[in-house]
């Protein structure tokens, strides 16, 4: 069976004018201006369609940009198409992943990477890759408390002993790992309400997964609510239940979330890929925006 997916990417690198090879498929022209600088920012847009043949032990994907754009930007001056074209050369997601990774990590010093959120916004999922890119180590607030707790799951530290017993062993926790160093962090949910856990995240770089309500709802309604208690108030449908209880949460926390020094909308990275239903979002997509905003963060 071979089914084919059109896909488009957008990502912007820094290249030094000397380490360019022309390609004998096209001329890039540069202004005097920029030739001086020798280095400068590119914005390459490419439009991906990746051939995938299933068989029924594995499947095979393979990327082949059908087109690719090239603009340049010069000091915060909008970028001007410098080629556009069909270009040979391949190359896939998880290359820029690390590519872009290499870049940062060094700019980072060891800092702390805490990754805030809604529930379900892809903390932990996110927070995986983006540790093993950069070769961070990766931790879990609400896996810590649990261990804590004597191995007692969240729902049920919220039901024995309650939320404010639970808001506390969130702060320790979030103290303790904020003595360390080179390390992702997935926060629970929550942990944005509390004034002090902003002050121990200050340590390190926080980042704001921003996810539209109505995809995390999706996501929560395919996993149940099983162990997030503070969604199991609300009567029906699965959907229909999260949709309502983390609106309600949204409201409360959104200014909180803004905090954070960087902030990764799945808007955002849908509207740059033309993408329209941020669910079709692969989390590597998400990690490489992650990536572009936290370097924004750190040159500014
Ligand atoms: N980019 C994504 N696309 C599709 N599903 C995702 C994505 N990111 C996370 N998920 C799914 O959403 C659910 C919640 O993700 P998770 O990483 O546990 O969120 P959090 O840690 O913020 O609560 C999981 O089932 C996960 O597989
Ligand atoms: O939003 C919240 O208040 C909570 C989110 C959960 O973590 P996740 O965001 O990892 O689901 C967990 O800490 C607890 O159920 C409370």
């Amino acid at each position: 069976m071979e089914v084919k997916l059109a896909q488009s990417l957008q990502f912007s690198t820094w290249i030094d004018l000397e380490k360019m090879v022309m390609k004998p498929s096209g001329s890039l022209q540069f202004s005097r201006r920029s030739r001086e600088q020798k280095r400068f920012q590119i914005l390459i847009s490419s439009h991906l369609q990746p051939t995938r043949t299933a068989t029924a032990t594995a499947t095979a994907t393979s990327h082949k940009p059908v087109a690719l754009k090239v603009s340049c930007s010069y000091k915060n001056l909008q970028g001007s198409v410098l080629q556009s074209g069909s270009f040979p050369a391949s190359f896939d997601e998880a290359l820029i992943l690390k590519n872009k990774s290499e870049e940062i990590e060094p700019y980072l010093n060891g800092r702390c990477i805490y990754l805030v959120g809604m529930m379900g916004s892809g903390k932990t999922t996110i927070g995986r890759i983006l540790s093993d890119v950069l070769g961070y180590s990766f931790f879990d607030c609400d896996a810590m408390i649990e261990q804590t707790v004597g191995g007692t799951s969240v729902a049920e530290i919220f039901k024995l002993y309650g939320e404010s017993f639970f808001r506390d062993n969130e702060t320790e926790v979030l103290r303790k790992l904020t003595m360390m160093q080179r390390l992702v962090v997935s926060t629970g949910g929550g942990a944005v309400i509390r004034p002090i856990n902003w002050k121990h995240m200050q340590k390190g770089i926080s980042v704001w997964l921003d996810v539209p309500l109505e995809a995390l709802a999706r996501r929560i309604a395919a996993v149940g609510t099983g162990s997030r208690p503070l969604l199991h108030q609300e009567a029906g449908d699965a959907y229909s239940k999260a949709f309502m209880r983390l609106s309600t949460l949204l409201e409360e926390r959104s200014e909180a979330y803004a905090n954070a020094n960087a902030r990764v909308s799945l808007e955002n990275i849908a509207s740059k890929l033309g993408c329209i239903d941020v669910c079709n979002l692969t989390p590597t997509v998400i990690v490489i925006e992650a990536l572009e905003q936290i370097d924004s963060f750190l040159k500014k």
